[in-house]
């Protein structure tokens, strides 16, 4: 990748921040040249920690300051209200918007027509392990695309979608997804007390699990429904739990309600509040 190109971070909360980390610690994507706005002081200090360049308002940025990228990494419900402070970027920076739900078209109501990409990056970016779904509008040329690929790509696999509906999809999957896995091992890890475990070994065996099992999934030839068989001897203890865990509704209702809240709570936050 060319590292030579600067960035503008707009917003380094949790997920701006995972990005950061990611670039910095995992991509080898030279710190000085990230310019990361942030109003919360502590944010600012620990992103100067990781050699970024840290503003609390847009108003601070260098008048000759050129980016390739501009991300926005702030809630959804405040994208409408601090985008103008950008508009000076727009004939030199493809914007990158991680931000749930808030469609192209908010955009390109401030930014006219620029490049601007919906991404939706998760958790896991900031170990280099994330996923990213993205879907660029028409004023994105081929050099911001394949730019906006590898600045993602140095933090994780990124799918380029072929509609931008699909981002809400992905966001109720891999998105959130993270926070649905970190759940199952807390309840893993509380099942484990429950049998006999003492809290912090249960908690370590649902984490390697967890961990283990992903790790397994993703590079295994066999698919996850095969991985599972070979788990599941014949009336042993794991037929036992699938047995639970499988009969309907079971764990595959409860999943796929919890993704379709997640998807609908993206489409409502598409409307301005
Ligand atoms: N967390 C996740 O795993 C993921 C989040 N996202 C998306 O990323 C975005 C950020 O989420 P998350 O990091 O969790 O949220 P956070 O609230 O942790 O981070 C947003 C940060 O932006 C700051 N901010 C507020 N106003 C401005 C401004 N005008 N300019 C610059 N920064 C500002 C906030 O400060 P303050 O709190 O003081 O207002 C806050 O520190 C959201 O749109 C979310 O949908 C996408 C994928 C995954
Ligand atoms: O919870 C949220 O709205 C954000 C988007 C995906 C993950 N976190």
């Amino acid at each position: 990748m060319d590292h030579s190109g600067e960035i503008v971070l707009v917003g380094c909360g949790n997920m701006g921040f995972a990005l950061l980390e990611g670039w910095v610690d995992r991509a080898g994507i030279p710190a000085a040249g990230i310019h990361v706005v942030e109003p919360g002081e502590p944010l600012r200090q620990r992103a100067v920690a990781r050699g970024a360049t840290v503003y609390d308002d847009a108003a601070g940025l260098p008048a000759a300051l050129r980016p390739h990228a501009v991300i926005i990494a702030v809630k959804p419900q405040i994208v409408g209200s601090m985008l103008g402070a950008y508009h000076r970027f727009t004939d030199a920076a493809v914007f990158v918007s991680i931000a749930a739900g808030v469609p192209i078209s908010t955009f390109e109501t401030t930014l006219g027509e620029a490049a601007i990409v919906r991404a939706m990056p998760n958790m896991p970016a900031s170990i280099g392990k994330g996923v990213i779904a993205a879907f660029a509008n028409a004023h994105t040329d081929d050099g911001q695309l394949a730019y906006v690929t590898d600045l993602l790509g140095a933090v994780g696999s990124v799918h380029w979608l072929t509609e931008e509906r699909l981002v809400d999809a992905a966001t109720a999957i891999s998105g959130s997804g993270p926070a649905y896995l970190f759940h199952f091992i807390e309840c893993l890890a509380d099942a484990g007390v429950a049998v006999g475990l003492s809290a912090e070994t249960a908690l370590a065996l649902a984490k390697q699990t967890v961990g283990g099992a992903a790790a397994l999934a993703s590079t295994s030839a066999f698919s996850p429904a095969e991985l599972r068989q070979q788990v599941t001897s014949p009336n042993g203890t794991t037929a036992a739990a699938l047995e639970v865990l499988m009969t309907e509704p079971g764990l595959a209702d409860l999943v796929k309600r919890a993704a379709e809240a997640a998807h609908r709570r993206a489409l409502e936050l598409a409307i301005p509040t």
